[in-house]
C-alpha cells in the first residue's frame, strides 16, 4: 500500500487554507498525525477518504488517482470521521447492518463479522438496546467498528480517542496495533500520549503545513540532549518562560519543579531522557 499526497491545498476562502502545498507518502503501518486544533488534520484525512477534493494538487493510492476515482479509495477504506453521528433509535446490530448496507457490503458472512466487531470491542452486552442510550466512549466504539465492516486496507481515524475512558484507549490501541499488519492506518490526534505508544512513524502538523515526519527516534532526536528538570521559586516561573521553552511544571514543597528544553540549561539542571512531547512541543514553537 502507497498513499501519496502531492503538493495538495484545500482553500476554504480567499485567504483561509486548511492546506497548504503538503505533500507526504504513506506506507502500511500506523501513523499517528499530531497537531493542535485547526492545524489541518480534519481537512487533510477528508481529502484522503474522497469526502472532499483539494483545490490543488494531487492524492494516489498504489498509484492510482483517487481525486479523480474515487472508488478506487472507497472500496479499501475505513473512516471514523471527528463529527461521526450515530442513529440513537437503532440498537448496534442495526447500526451496522445499515452502515453495510450503505457501504454495499452483504452476503452471509456479514453477521459473523458484526458479531466479531461487536464482541472485538466490548459492546455485545449492550448491542441490542439503542445506541442513544450509550455512553459517549461505547458511540465512539460503534463509531470504530462500523470502519472495519469492509475488511479495509486504509483507515483514517480522526481524533478516535476522544470520548474513551483509559481501559478503553488501552482496547483500542491493542485494536488498532493488530488491524496494522498489512494496513495503512492513519491516527489523528492533538495528544502526543494517543498515539506514542502504537505510532510507527509520526507527522506534525501546524497551520495546514508538515513540520515533522519520520519514525519516533527521528523526531525525539530533534531535542536529544536539550530536555532537563529543575527546581525554581514560583516566583521566577515567568521570567524562567521568557527563556526557555517550559513542558511541564509540578509543585514539590512549595517550589516548581519544571521540565523545560532549552539550548542553554540553567544550573543545577538534571539531563532528562527526551520524550515525543519534549519533541513536539518544542518543534511547533519554533515553527
Ligand atoms: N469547512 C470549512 N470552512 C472554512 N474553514 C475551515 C473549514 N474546515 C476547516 N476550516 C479551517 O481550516 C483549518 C484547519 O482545520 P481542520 O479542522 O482541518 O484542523 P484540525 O487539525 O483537524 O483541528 P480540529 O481537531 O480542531 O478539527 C482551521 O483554521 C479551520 O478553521
Amino acid at each position: 500500500m502507497h498513499l501519496e499526497i502531492q503538493n495538495v491545498s484545500k482553500k476554504y476562502s480567499k485567504d483561509k487554507y486548511g492546506l497548504k502545498n503538503f505533500s507526504i507518502h504513506i506506507e502500511k503501518g500506523i501513523l499517528g498525525l499530531l497537531g493542535a486544533n485547526g492545524a489541518g488534520k480534519s481537512t487533510l484525512l477528508k481529502m484522503i477518504a474522497t469526502v472532499s477534493k483539494p483545490s490543488l494538487g494531487n492524492i494516489t493510492l498504489n498509484k492510482n488517482n483517487i481525486v479523480k476515482d474515487a472508488n478506487y479509495m472507497r472500496q479499501q477504506l475505513g473512516f471514523l470521521p471527528q463529527d461521526f453521528g450515530v442513529y440513537p433509535n437503532l440498537n448496534a446490530y442495526e447500526f451496522l447492518e445499515y452502515m453495510a448496507a450503505m457501504k454495499g457490503i452483504g452476503g452471509k458472512n456479514l453477521r459473523a463479522k458484526i458479531q466479531q466487531l461487536l464482541e472485538g470491542l466490548n459492546l455485545i452486552e449492550n448491542a441490542k438496546k439503542p445506541i442513544g442510550t450509550y455512553s459517549g466512549g461505547m458511540k465512539q466504539r460503534v463509531g470504530i467498528a462500523q470502519t472495519l465492516l469492509n475488511n479495509p486496507k486504509i483507515v483514517l481515524f480522526d481524533e478516535p480517542t476522544v470520548g474513551l475512558d483509559p481501559e478503553e484507549r488501552v482496547r483500542f490501541r491493542n485494536l488498532i496495533s493488530d488491524l496494522a499488519n498489512d494496513c495503512i492506518v492513519i491516527l489523528s490526534s492533538h495528544i502526543v500520549s494517543d498515539i506514542d505508544t502504537i505510532a510507527d512513524k509520526v507527522a506534525i502538523m501546524k497551520s495546514g503545513k508538515l513540520i515533522e515526519y519520520g519514525n519516533q527516534n527521528h523526531i525525539i532526536n530533534q531535542v536529544a540532549d536539550t530536555v532537563f528538570e529543575t527546581i525554581i521559586d514560583s516566583n521566577q516561573i515567568s521570567n524562567f518562560k521568557e527563556k526557555h521553552l517550559v513542558v511541564s511544571t509540578s509543585r514539590i514543597n512549595g517550589k516548581l519543579k519544571i521540565r523545560y528544553v532549552s539550548q542553554n540549561p540553567v544550573q543545577n539542571s538534571i539531563t532528562q531522557k527526551a520524550t515525543l512531547e519534549d519533541a513536539y512541543l518544542y518543534l511547533n514553537s519554533i515553527i
